[in-house]
């Protein structure tokens, strides 16, 4: 069965000023299920944990990752709040995984997204495999259909790999974008899917394939630094201009593995995280983006919670510099 925990607030601790000059200070924990979130003027920000490994475990990578989002809230809270006083940083609990029933919890979550998004607040969700996109995905899309809007969603991933792994056998880590576009066969949509930082050395033959099939967009490690910034930015802002809503997803494992060892599948030769934050801008100043999840923050893996901090810095920067 899955369970959705509320976050005890003494997990949120740091440097104290008394005056909010910290995360851990400024953050309020709510519980979803007997909590109203409190209604402001401002922009909410609403951190949502998906504790679960059981994806990455079935598709053979090294299990750790569900307490990813323990490891990145430890770092959030230390950081300092530069936010404004009527801006709202909200930590809605987490949803866990403790039977290994996958869908189930994918269900919960989307289910949750889905609450988060009704409430008006921006969900910024904390992995856990990548098969947490699956249910995130969907959280955004019943969402969208609740309210009557007809709308398309792009989905923009930071990653090593394309996840385009058929489900034949089961779904896990590896598949939530080929589930995530067989879902648009069958409903007749448009799958709209950009990878970025794509390696060659870590995607078979058959994925590219996949990818080809599907038409999806994708930029190459090799390629995927500040040198062809002006392509890359050209490319995300074609993109963008086909959709309505940008759901984007940073999957740690893309990055280098000198800035985020603390994954399943490390990447040597991965991306920086410049990068990373040039594009942010971007999609950011398209003000298209409706949520945003970080996965794959394995702490087992970590030295010196230095992938944690490049996930809570990660966080940091999308909540101030979004306006
Ligand atoms: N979400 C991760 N997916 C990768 C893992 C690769 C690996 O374990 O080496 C994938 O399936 O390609
Ligand atoms: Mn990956
Ligand atoms: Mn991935």
């Amino acid at each position: 069965m899955h369970t959705y925990t509320k976050i005890d607030p003494l997990l949120w601790t740091g440097r104290k000023s008394g005056q909010q000059l910290y995360l851990h200070e400024k953050v309020i924990c709510i519980d979803l299920n007997s909590e109203q979130i409190p209604s402001i003027n401002g922009q909410s920000w609403a951190i949502l944990g998906y504790a679960c490994d059981e994806g990455v475990k079935r598709n053979e990578g090294r299990i750790g990752a569900a307490l990813g989002p323990y490891a990145i809230r430890k770092q959030l809270a230390k950081l300092p709040n530069h936010l404004t006083e009527n801006a709202l940083l909200l930590d809605t609990g987490t949803v866990d995984c403790n039977d290994g029933d996958l869908k189930k919890t994918q269900t919960a979550l989307s289910r949750t997204v889905t609450q988060l998004l009704n409430q008006n607040t921006f969900p910024i969700l904390l992995g856990g495999g990548h098969d947490m996109a699956y249910g995130h995905y969907n959280g955004i899309k019943n969402y969208l259909a609740m309210k009557g809007k007809n709308k398309s969603i792009g989905i923009i991933n930071f990653d090593a790999h394309f996840d385009l792994r058929t489900n034949q056998t089961n779904n896990n880590s590896g598949t939530p974008f080929y589930q995530i576009a067989q879902d648009c066969k069958l409903e007749q949509s448009n799958f709209r899917y950009m990878c970025l930082g794509i390696r060659e050395d870590a995607n078979n033959s058959t994925l590219y394939d996949t990818a080809k099939d599907l038409g999806v967009a994708y930029v190459e490690k090799a390629n995927f630094n500040l040198l062809y910034f002006d392509e890359i930015k050209e490319k995300i802002a074609q993109f963008a201009k086909k959709v309505d809503y940008i759901y984007t997803t940073i999957d740690l494992d893309g990055f280098s593995s000198a800035y985020a060892p603390g994954v399943s599948a490390a990447s040597p030769m991965g991306f920086s995280p410049e990068i990373v934050l040039e594009c942010l801008k971007i999609i950011m100043a398209s003000k298209k983006m409706i949520s945003l999840d970080i996965a794959e923050m394995n702490p087992t893996y970590d030295i010196d919670q230095q992938t944690a901090k490049l996930a809570a810095s990660l966080v940091h920067f999308v909540i101030h510099h979004s306006q």
